[in-house]
């Protein structure tokens, strides 16, 4: 089969000579900490060399429970927020039809994504399209604890319940959480609900690898055995004894801080100019913003959908201030074909593109843009992909996920902890005045009647 690619040659001509190259020992040390567990972080190094541990007997009780719920639930509901369900709606959307919601494909189940926002109106509004369905729920927290889950899954639980009773509610209701703790396990164990364990050592946005993303993804009707064939072969293909020149993930760790540390380009644009990549683009944001934006350092991760937001974000892009390069993420081949049509009146004088494919006009916006923002000092990272299918959606999940690894070695920074995101939550749990919180209750309020 064949392999993503990279190509370099528009981001290194923004870098001194050689500037990459300059790399090659740190990365190689970057890879060894990964590999013998001495970088920071290494409690959480489980996703590394998962591809190749996934056993086709553990692929074949995910595809079982999977075919449970696609019998028995015209609606799957998969209840999760941050790497606990970015991952699974990233590979779902990016294979899945672009009007999936409309087409009435009673091959699969619908699946629907709940407990990443605290939005009343799409949860009330989830639960009425719910109220006349035969639907599951797949509850994923590998904490177990988070509000927006938690939140959403009792609303979930309830409806479930009422609308198809306990007993049968029980085989529609799956949880994806820790081995021992948290609430998702509790109510798991006295609900009898059929789980599936999320490791200790992978971390919740290295997780899509694991049940946390399998499983939707099975449900959907995908091929999580190609998936996890396209992860393993990218696994092999980045290791720590690969050549660097030869080690697309080394390659692209080097240029990007290279980019950051060299030449003052503290955001990263990841682009597609395929609708169907915008999920991919917001789990790969995760994956790079909280394993690299800590000690005040870190390239700030942003995504772009081309050309749609070349009509919104163009101008910045194009003229603003330059501090940001490109990361485009090519499809190659698309898996469908259409033709432009030619019209006797020609009256939107398009007839020069009758009879091209719509992916030529697509690729030549495409090259236009790279020669474009290239000019206008755009750095140009170009991961060129064959086709978009589980395969090859299993090479960028381990790439990116590698690359990760190595580039937060190479920032220092601790790529596998998010202590920043602790934060907001204390702040909420006090203003909500939730128990055990009553100190930090009474300084908030202090504190906002001082600021009034
Ligand atoms: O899977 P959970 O424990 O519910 O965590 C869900 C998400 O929220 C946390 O606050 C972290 O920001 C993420 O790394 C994590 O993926």
């Amino acid at each position: 089969m064949k392999s993503i690619s990279l190509d370099i040659t528009k981001a290194t001509q923004f870098l001194s000579e050689g500037a990459v190259k300059a790399y090659e020992s740190q990365v190689a040390a970057a890879q060894e900490a990964l590999e013998n567990g001495t970088c920071p972080g290494n409690d959480f190094l489980g996703w590394l060399h998962l591809p190749s541990s996934i056993t086709p007997e553990f692929i074949a009780e995910l595809q079982s429970v999977a075919n449970t719920l696609r019998e028995k639930c015209e609606v799957v509901v998969v209840a999760g927020i941050g790497g606990s369900y970015l991952g699974a709606r990233a590979v779902i959307e990016a294979l899945g039809n672009s009007f999936a919601w409309l087409v009435q494909d009673k091959k699969n189940p619908t699946v629907v994504f709940a407990g990443n926002n605290i939005g009343e109106d799409y949860l009330a509004e989830l639960t009425d399209y719910l109220k006349d369905k035969k639907f599951g729920v797949i509850n994923i927290s590998k904490s177990g604890t988070t509000t927006e889950t938690a939140l959403a899954f009792r609303l979930l639980k309830k409806q479930c319940e009422n609308q198809r009773g306990k007993e049968e509610a029980k085989d529609v209701i799956v949880a994806i959480t820790d081995a021992h703790k948290g609430a998702a396990r509790a109510a798991a164990t006295k609900e009898g609900y059929k789980t599936f364990v999320i490791p200790d050592n992978v971390g919740g946005r290295f997780s899509v690898l694991t049940p946390v993303g399998l499983l939707p993804i099975a449900v959907a009707g995908f091929d999580i055995k190609a998936l996890v064939g396209g992860a393993a072969d990218m696994e092999k293909a980045t290791g720590k004894d690969v050549p660097f020149a030869e080690n697309p993930a080394a390659i692209y760790a080097a240029v990007r801080n290279a980019l950051y540390a060299e030449a003052g380009k503290k955001i990263e644009i990841l682009v597609n100019f395929q609708p169907k990549l915008h999920y991919m683009s917001e789990w790969w944001k995760q994956l790079y913003g909280e394993s690299e934006g800590k000690d005040g350092k870190g390239i700030f991760p942003a995504a772009c959908d081309f050309t749609t937001d070349l009509h919104s974000m163009g101008q910045w892009i194009q003229e603003g201030e330059r501090s940001i390069f490109e990361t485009v993420i090519s499809i190659e081949t698309p898996e469908k074909t259409l033709f432009f049509p030619h019209d006797e009146e020609n009256l939107d004088g398009l007839n020069f593109l009758a009879g091209k494919r719509v992916d030529e006009v697509n690729k030549m916006a495409e090259l236009g843009t790279r020669l474009a923002h290239v000019d206008g000092g755009v750095p140009n990272i170009r991961v060129s992909v064959p086709q978009l299918n589980e395969y090859y959606l299993g090479q960028i999940i381990y790439f990116f996920e590698i690359a990760c690894g190595i580039s937060g070695n190479l920032l220092a920074v601790n790529p596998f902890n998010q202590p920043g995101v602790e934060a907001y939550k204390k702040n909420m749990f006090a203003l909500l005045n939730k128990p055990g919180y009553e100190a930090e209750s009474a300084a908030i309020q202090k504190r906002l009647a001082e600021e009034k």
